[in-house]
């Protein structure tokens, strides 16, 4: 595969798929979790484009590959990379840091040496890869010093970085050691996109104050209405851009005979209860798991939920399982399991159906479309794509949607039955309300939300954030430029 021919570029710290090596000694690719992957493995597929990222296996040497159309560059990793700069900075430092300091950050200098040499890592396999001129989209927490670095080895390219996870209010992001090496890192970027408006104007507080930048001053818009930071000569736009879904796709897909018969089978599996409640996330402990199952255990003790009637299904994808806050989170998760099952459950009729392990893609279709309420609780997320493929999986307009309001989809999914999910009451109220709503009233909601949906779907969030960062490149802008891009 010849180098330095790509016209379209996204880096991101994983491909879309992970080498897994089987105990036979072969290997085999399986796609890799996460809603980042979701979102933009169609694009790409889609755009025939080239991607770099980590083959999710450490101490791996692999050749650029080419896989369902998209020219894969992976950039390897060390178990010691995979510890310091993944495990550690990544996940143990910026993850809690943007996620409201859920649990507490750790700031460790080893773990910022490898961030930066990990960047500079990505930053040099892109400079590689992209042909010249070519458009390079950055993504996410974990490559934030790229644009900087990849605009002083190649300042023929434009430069787009998105960030999907929620950028901090300014009080916590100041906690940061390296918070001007960060803001600087992302600065080297022609437009740098965030999920919501109040994460683009944090950033543009930042680069002023911090780093003393004119910026533009008033609110920014979702997908228009740009903010602006002039760095010497350049001009950087900020924008509110939030990511979506395939959600036609998904939307044909839950109308398939095939899958319809599956969800009836999973009900019947399930004992045939009256209403299914389900959960499907990464097992994170931002995705409020814990909160969810406290809420059920609660309705059945007060007697507004009858066991023998509602299960819920819990499937969580493995995550980041060597971090310690994941897994003493996983223990605590599995014990309120048991409980609940131990308390109420009948031999063969557990309450709690949990499965630690990811879901073939048609089998999770099949569960949105059974499921009668629909779970997603997080204390904080950047987006969650689980809410909108749900809501996409139900042409029947069956089900209810309860939806935590600290998640990016709550700002557009208003319909849903949203809740505050660090007040438990609050939270078995839309539970309860989600199980007994009226099927009219239930029908008008979901219509409601697959409008939404169904509009804004994932290609329109590309579209817009491209087309943005396209006008970026062949015109300069003044400082309070406002270019709707919508
Ligand atoms: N147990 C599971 N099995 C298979 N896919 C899953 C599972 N849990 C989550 N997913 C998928 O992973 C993606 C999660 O995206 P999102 O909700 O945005 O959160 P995050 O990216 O933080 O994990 C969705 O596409 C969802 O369908
Ligand atoms: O790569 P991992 O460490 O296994 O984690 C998986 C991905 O999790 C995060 O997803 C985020 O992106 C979603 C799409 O924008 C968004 O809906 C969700 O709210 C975010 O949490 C992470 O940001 C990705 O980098 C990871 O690949």
């Amino acid at each position: 595969m010849g180098s330095a021919a790509s016209e379209f570029v996204v880096v991101a710290n994983r491909l879309p798929v992970d080498l897994e090596k089987l105990p036979d000694g072969n290997t085999r690719w399986k796609r890799s979790p996460g809603g980042l992957v979701t979102a933009l493995e169609p694009i790409l597929r889609n755009n025939s484009g080239a991607w770099v990222g980590w083959p999710g296996v450490p101490d791996t040497e692999l050749e650029p590959i080419e896989l369902d159309g998209i020219e894969m560059h992976p950039v390897a990793l060390s178990s010691k990379d995979v510890a310091d700069y993944y495990e550690g900075f990544s996940n143990a430092t910026l993850w809690p840091l943007y996620h409201d300091v859920i649990v507490r950050p750790e700031y460790r200098r080893e773990w910022w040496n490898s961030y930066v040499e990990v960047n500079r890592r990505f930053a040099e396999a892109t400079a590689e890869a992209a042909a010249e001129g070519a458009t390079v989209w950055v993504q996410d927490y974990q490559l934030q010093l790229v644009p900087k670095m990849l605009r002083m080895l190649r300042p023929d390219l434009t430069i787009g970085f998105f960030l999907h996870i929620p950028f901090p209010p300014v009080e916590l992001f100041m906690q940061m050691p390296w918070r001007t090496e960060i803001v600087e890192g992302l600065l080297g970027a022609d437009l740098i996109g965030f999920h919501l408006p109040g994460g683009a104007e944090n950033f543009l507080f930042l680069a002023r104050r911090l780093l003393g930048h004119q910026t533009s001053r008033g609110n920014v818009g979702v997908r228009s209405k740009l903010g602006v930071v002039q760095v010497g000569f350049r001009t950087v736009r900020v924008g509110a851009f939030p990511i979506s879904i395939a959600s036609g796709e998904l939307d044909t897909a839950a109308r398939a005979k095939s899958v319809r018969d599956r969800a009836r089978q999973i009900r019947k599996e399930l004992g045939n209860p009256k209403k299914i409640m389900l959960g499907v996330d990464r097992l994170d402990y931002t995705k409020g798991i814990d909160v969810r199952l406290d809420a059920l255990h609660e309705l059945i003790a007060e007697k507004r939920v009858d066991p023998s009637e509602t299960v819920m299904v819990q499937l969580a994808t493995p995550s980041r399982e060597r971090v310690e806050s994941y897994v003493q989170m996983r223990g605590e998760i599995e014990m309120t399991v048991s409980r609940i099952n131990g308390e109420y459950a009948e031999v063969g009729r557990p309450v709690v159906h949990y499965i630690h392990r990811p879901i073939p893609r048609s089998e999770l279709i099949a569960f949105f479309v059974a499921a009668d309420v629909m779970l997603v609780t997080p204390l904080r997320d950047g987006m969650n794509l689980v809410a909108k493929e749900y809501v996409a999986c139900r042409p029947d307009l069956g089900g209810a949607l309860v939806l935590s309001e600290f998640t990016g989809a709550a700002a557009e999914l208003r319909q849903a039955f949203l809740c505050n999910p660090h007040d438990l009451e609050d939270v078995k109220d839309k539970m309860e309300a989600a199980l007994t709503q009226d099927r009219e009233d239930g029908r008008r909601h979901m219509r409601a939300l697959r409008r939404q949906v169904l509009a804004h779907d994932v290609d329109r969030w590309a579209k817009a954030f491209l087309t943005a960062l396209s006008r970026d490149s062949v015109a300069g802008h003044s400082l309070m430029s406002t270019d709707p891009t919508d």
